[in-house]
């Protein structure tokens, strides 16, 4: 099959590219031309060949997409300016009338370029957990029958979107993502934005890619939102999943106060009927940070050196963490090398 992914070079897009060309499939990558994805594509170029190619262009621009829509057979929809750890380094709420451009905008130039086809194609649009809203004070898991109540504008764009993707002409599946992170993690200033308590239902990167692909040949997916998670083995607290990354990587955890304490729009989720349709759950969090401490190689052999310096760098960064100076308890916890 051939495949346009758009925001191909993206955390989920490269999870996607991998696995479509593992299963066979010829991937048209459409993104915006910067030096990091031009950088990402020569890279993919040499291990995939005649696989892949690129299409550089503007999602907000319509003749862009009509023209990387030619001879393909579904497309993936992941281009969107997301709220934290995006590759973009926009945040969508801090530039929302950017963000909408590209997320809503953009969406609607693909759908409406996609309907003008002689045979309108199919299209997987993944969405996020955060349309749920805040529902720490509900029980869980969420499922797909749950109302949405967006609480920013990353959510409200992606509900927008779902939206116009139901009531087009197109063969559509939705993809609603549970916390994906990418295994290139930069700790950012974002990661104390979630509290330590918050309910967080951890995917693999990999197996949304799997998901992804297995979707596209599927025939069971078509007019179905879908819950995309890694399953009951990775319903976790966010304190759970942040304390392996951070004691994988060396830096150790972090002291509760330098969390905020606002909910955040993160939970578990049914994932039963995603799982019998696609059994892509095959991933935990453990293999995430052995991939993660792969990708940081030597440079673990001094985050551990230097780990009073950098665990001091992180709580400065935390506009949480009130204290003048940090004890130096704090700073040396659990440093061996
Ligand atoms: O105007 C733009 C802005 C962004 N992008 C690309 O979109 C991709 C976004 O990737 P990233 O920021 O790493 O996001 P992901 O973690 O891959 O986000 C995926 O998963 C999210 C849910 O977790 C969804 O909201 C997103 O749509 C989906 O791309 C990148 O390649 C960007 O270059 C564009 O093509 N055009």
């Amino acid at each position: 099959m051939r495949v346009l992914v758009t925001g191909a070079f993206g955390n989920i897009g490269q999870s996607a590219i991998y696995e479509l060309i593992n299963q066979g499939d010829k991937v048209r990558c459409f993104d915006i031309k910067t030096k990091k994805n031009v950088k990402i594509f020569k890279r993919l170029k040499k291990l995939y060949g005649d696989s892949i190619e690129v299409f550089w262009g503007n999602i907000t621009n319509i003749e862009d997409i009509k023209k990387a829509l030619e001879d393909q057979d579904v497309v993936v929809h992941l281009a969107f300016i997301i709220p934290k750890l995006s590759a973009t380094g926009l945040e969508s709420e801090n530039v929302p009338d950017i963000a909408y451009k590209v997320n809503v905008i953009g969406t609607k130039n693909l759908i409406k370029a996609m309907e003008e086809l002689p045979s309108p194609k199919k299209l997987i649009f993944t969405s996020s957990v955060h349309v749920f809203g805040l529902t720490q004070h509900l029980e869980p898991p969420r499922k797909v029958s749950d109302p949405v109540n967006p609480p920013e504008h990353y959510s409200r764009h992606k509900v927008e979107c779902e939206n116009l993707i139901k009531n087009s002409n197109l063969t559509w599946c939705i993809y609603r993502l549970a916390a994906s992170l990418p295994v290139n993690l930069k700790l950012d200033k974002g990661m104390f934005d979630v509290p330590l308590s918050n309910r967080m239902e951890y995917v693999h990167t990999k197996d949304v890619g799997y998901a992804i692909a297995k979707g596209v040949r599927s025939e069971d997916i078509w007019g179905r939102i879908l819950l995309i998670g890694g399953g009951p083995r990775c319903w976790y607290y966010y304190r759970d999943i942040l304390e392996k990354v951070l004691e994988g990587i060396g830096v150790g955890m972090l002291p509760e106060e330098a969390f905020s304490n606002v909910p955040f729009a993160t939970d578990w989720m049914d994932t039963t009927e995603s799982e019998e349709l696609l059994h892509y759950q095959r991933r935990t969090i453990e293999d995430y940070v052995e991939d993660v401490k792969r990708a940081l190689g030597y440079k673990i052999f001094f985050i551990k050196l230097f780990r009073p310096t950098v665990r001091y760098i992180l709580l400065k960064r935390s506009p949480y963490y009130n204290r003048k100076y940090v004890p130096l308890k704090v700073l040396w916890e659990g440093y061996r090398l």
